[in-house]
């Protein structure tokens, strides 16, 4: 029996319609619009693609949305001083430094993501919001992963006492995935370039989360029957083909359910941004 699969496309819309619920009501309570602002530093061609897809999803929602594009050039000090500007920018509830950065900077990107004020720091990224995630009090979580758990529970996917394996230990993706996954109570195994015998591990996998950034590295022997697979990774194979990390035709022969690439959780990355900013604001209001 072929998989159920899981379109992002469903998920990203019922979760852009929680954010435009959410801010509207944060108008009425309390006058005040979510502002989000994208900083946006050189011209890479995918990252400007996003960018634009942020600012139209801002627009949609209810949500004010500055885009500031800032050249290759720019310098750390530039940068720091203009995430300065918006960390006191009362109308910017958000704040986002695209990635990646251009070469020059790109080794100082801990440094430059964690000026932004945590209350602001939409992604997630921020030390603070990451100890918050690991120690279970709310925060801000990073967009992807908070994506995956939310469609996991919005498509009635069972996690409290299953087996979760994630393939990665990025700081964007596999990290905090484990501590969502963790927080709803599954037994999560992370594996990486050294794990010893990936296939045994992943075939325990009642949820297999793949995240390593290789094209379609999953393949159906690596899957346990019925498992729900969900493939966070966006490889550019050719100009207009994009792949994930999960062999997707084969793999979808032996899992229960599993997101396609394209078409699957990248979608979700935009929508639980909204989500984030509508926090974001409401956090900062309460306060
Ligand atoms: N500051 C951040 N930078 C980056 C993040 C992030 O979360 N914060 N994630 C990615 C880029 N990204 C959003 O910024 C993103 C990636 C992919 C998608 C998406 O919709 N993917 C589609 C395919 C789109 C395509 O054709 O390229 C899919 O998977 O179906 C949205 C947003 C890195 N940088």
């Amino acid at each position: 029996m072929t998989a159920r699969i899981l379109e992002g496309k469903v998920f990203a819309q019922a979760f852009r319609e929680d954010a435009q619920k959410k801010a509207a009501a944060l108008q009425e309570k309390y006058g005040v619009q979510p502002g989000l602002a994208v900083i946006i530093v050189g011209s890479n061609p995918a990252s400007q693609v996003y960018v634009r897809n942020k600012h139209k999803s801002c627009e949609a929602l209810g949500i004010y949305s500055e885009v500031i594009e800032m050249p290759e050039t720019t310098t750390k000090d530039e940068l720091i001083a203009k995430i300065d500007a918006l960390n006191a920018d009362a109308k910017i509830h958000g704040i986002l430094v695209q990635l990646p950065l251009p070469e020059q900077i790109a080794a100082h990107e801990s440094e430059i993501l964690e000026r932004i004020r945590p209350e602001k720091d939409v992604d997630g990224f921020h030390p603070v919001n990451v100890g918050r995630l690991v120690t279970g009090e709310p925060g801000l979580v990073p967009c992807t992963p908070f994506g995956c758990l939310r469609m996991l529970e919005l498509a009635g996917i069972p996690i409290d006492g299953q087996r979760a394996v994630i393939i990665g230990r990025s700081n964007i993706v596999g990290k905090p995935m484990l501590h969502l996954l963790l927080g709803k109570n599954a037994t999560v195994t992370i594996c990486h370039s050294h794990t010893k015998d990936l296939p045994a591990i992943t075939r325990e996998a009642d949820i297999l989360v793949a995240a390593v950034g290789r094209p379609k590295f999953v393949t159906a022997d690596m899957v346990k029957p019925g498992a729900t697979v969900i493939d966070v990774g966006i490889n550019r194979i050719a100009p207009k083909k994009l792949v994930g990390d999960v062999d997707f035709e084969s793999v979808k022969e032996v899992a229960g359910a599993i997101t396609p690439v394209p078409g699957g959780v990248g979608l979700l990355t935009v929508a639980m941004l909204m989500e984030n900013v509508v926090r974001a604001a409401e956090m900062q209001l309460q306060a």
